[in-house]
């Protein structure tokens, strides 16, 4: 029998995958014992992934690099805030009432806040208090700090420190949101308010190498800031234990929350090990929240959980001036030169519908000499991060991007928005315009309306204009209501009244929308999202 028959009749198979590749062993039996052992990549998840993300800085001025805060900041102060819910605690007023401990304190001073918003100032005490929350807060009102600062401070007034001595580390927070971009900027937060201490927050996404993660999280792990499906990787690895987890934070929760991310939460929750909702406390935070969302998160959720409403759900935020204009599309790409040659060199990003068309024009806007990049879910991680770099520092003061960019992204100097082509869903829409206008400052954001395209989108704009105390264009008004025959609904009836919409109340803003958005909050390119 030549050696070769004899493996295939003779010899174990058995297949290991590890770190993105599978091991392929071969023991062969007889007639002398021989192991080999061949790799290739795990298939599905494609070629594997070597990129290392250069190393967060180092340097404390790098570190606590302020976002300046804007005239209307105080304007904050005017928001009306609703909480419902039994027993909710009394808001603080300032960062002393929040009782932070020194280093707490001290890294908050040096981030530049000198007063709490108001998500904070009810937030925070609600978080302090161990209470389950789902808040919601317009753009760029500082929701971050809102869930990291009393994460943080229960963890350092226990004394929580991150132990390198272990293979498998147990976290006492994760928190998750929904694109590599954000979960990073969220990680860097977390970072710099555990400054000097000795709780350890690590990040885990996508498009980076799985070994440099899983060496980063070895290194020790309190604060586990992930993108879903790396997160579950690095859990199902048996790299993360779960039996210390006291706080799990939903960002973007709505997004979280709708069908593209649903089951990975539920697997999240189902992880082996993870306490159960009455165990472990949850926080949920966005800028929107359809009902159906707020009522499929009850699933996460304590039955008392608190409802924190800072203004309008779901409304835009009032700092930046929207505009909406009748173009077709043919006209578009002029019209976007024309807005840009206006701009300048002033910070601004560009949402389109698709991937290959952020390419298109990002091209074109480079051929007519104006300095141009692009993020979206086609680009490799190492030029999403480049991209990204060279907006934030002014080198392309244009960004094209699809709904991937349309998120929690916090780019200092943004002063413009252009939606391109407008998202198929109104709260997309908030989030894309959101990037401006942010913490204070004032912003603007224009809007490409092609009635072809858009007309279903035409009712919920107009009551987020009217909400937001906007100029409603009479054509937008007429496409809304005009063509459709509707009722006698007044656009600009209720948009500047507060109305809470806790669905355990019954909501007003969200249940007035016309065609409430499916499920999916994703917007066009689904596969653009971690
Ligand atoms: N109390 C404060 N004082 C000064 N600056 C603050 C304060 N709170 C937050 N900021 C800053 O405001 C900016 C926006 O905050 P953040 O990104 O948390 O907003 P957000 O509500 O999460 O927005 P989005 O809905 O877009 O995710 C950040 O640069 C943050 O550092």
């Amino acid at each position: 029998m030549t050696l070769e028959r004899f493996r295939s009749r003779a010899s174990v198979q058995n297949e290991i995958k590890y770190e993105g590749l599978v091991y392929q062993v071969t023991i062969v039996m007889a007639p002398s014992l021989s192991v080999s052992v061949h790799t290739y990549d795990i298939p599905a998840a494609g070629p594997k992934v070597i990129y290392v993300p250069p190393p967060p800085p180092e340097e404390e001025d790098a570190i606590f690099n302020q976002f300046q805060t804007g005239i209307n900041f105080d304007k904050y102060d005017d928001i009306l805030v609703d909480v419902s819910g039994s027993n909710p605690p009394p808001a603080i007023m300032t960062f002393t009432e929040a009782n932070l401990c020194e280093s707490l304190n001290k890294n908050v001073s040096k981030s530049g806040y000198i007063k709490p918003t108001p998500v904070q100032k009810y937030g925070i005490p609600i978080i302090s208090a161990g209470r389950d929350l789902m808040a919601c807060a317009q753009t760029g009102s500082g929701k971050t700090a809102a869930f990291l600062l009393p994460i943080l401070q229960t963890l350092m007034s226990d004394g929580v420190a991150a132990s390198r001595f272990s293979e498998q580390q147990e976290p006492e927070a994760i928190i998750v949101a929904p694109t590599r971009e954000l979960i990073n900027q969220i990680y860097l937060e977390a970072r710099k308010f555990a400054f000097g201490t000795c709780v350890r927050p690590v990040v885990v996404y996508g498009g980076i190498s799985t070994g440099y993660t899983i060496r980063e999280v070895c290194k020790g792990c309190n604060v586990l800031c992930g993108t879903p499906g790396r997160l579950l990787d690095i859990i199902g690895r048996g790299k993360i234990g779960l039996s210390k987890l006291r706080y799990l934070v939903l960002d973007e929760a709505d997004r979280m929350l709708d069908m593209g991310f649903e089951p990975d939460m539920r697997k999240l929750v189902a992880s082996p090990g993870m306490p159960s909702k009455e165990e472990r406390q949850t926080l949920m935070f966005s800028a929107t929240y359809p009902e159906e969302i707020q009522r499929m998160a009850a699933d996460f959720l304590k039955v008392d959980y608190l409802f924190l409403a800072v203004g309008v759900v779901g409304g835009a935020c009032s700092d930046v001036e929207q505009q909406v204009l009748e173009v077709n599309q043919f006209s578009k790409r002029d019209q976007l030169l024309e807005i840009l040659k206006i701009t300048g060199t002033e910070r601004t990003m560009v949402f389109v519908e698709t991937k290959r068309k952020a390419d298109f024009i990002a091209t074109y806007l480079c051929q007519e000499k104006l300095p141009t990049t692009s993020i979206h879910g086609d680009r490799e991680q190492r030029e999403r991060e480049q991209a990204l770099a060279d907006f934030r520092t002014g080198r392309c003061p244009i960004l094209v991007a699809t709904s991937v960019a349309a998120r929690g992204l916090d780019i200092e100097h943004v002063q413009h928005v252009v939606n391109f082509d407008l998202p198929n869903n109104i709260d997309e829409y908030v989030h894309r315009i959101g990037r401006t206008g942010r913490c204070g400052n004032t912003g603007r954001a224009v809007s490409f309306f092609d009635p072809e395209a858009d007309t279903q989108l035409a009712r919920s704009l107009v009551k987020v204009l009217s909400g937001a105390q906007q100029t409603v264009p009479d054509w937008l008004e007429k496409v809304a209501f005009g063509a459709h025959g509707t009722t006698a609904y007044n656009p600009r009836g209720s948009g500047s009244v507060f109305a809470s919409t806790d669905t355990r109340k019954g909501g007003s803003f969200q249940a007035e929308k016309q065609a409430p958005p499916p499920v999916s909050n994703a917007g066009g390119d689904d596969d653009e999202w971690e």
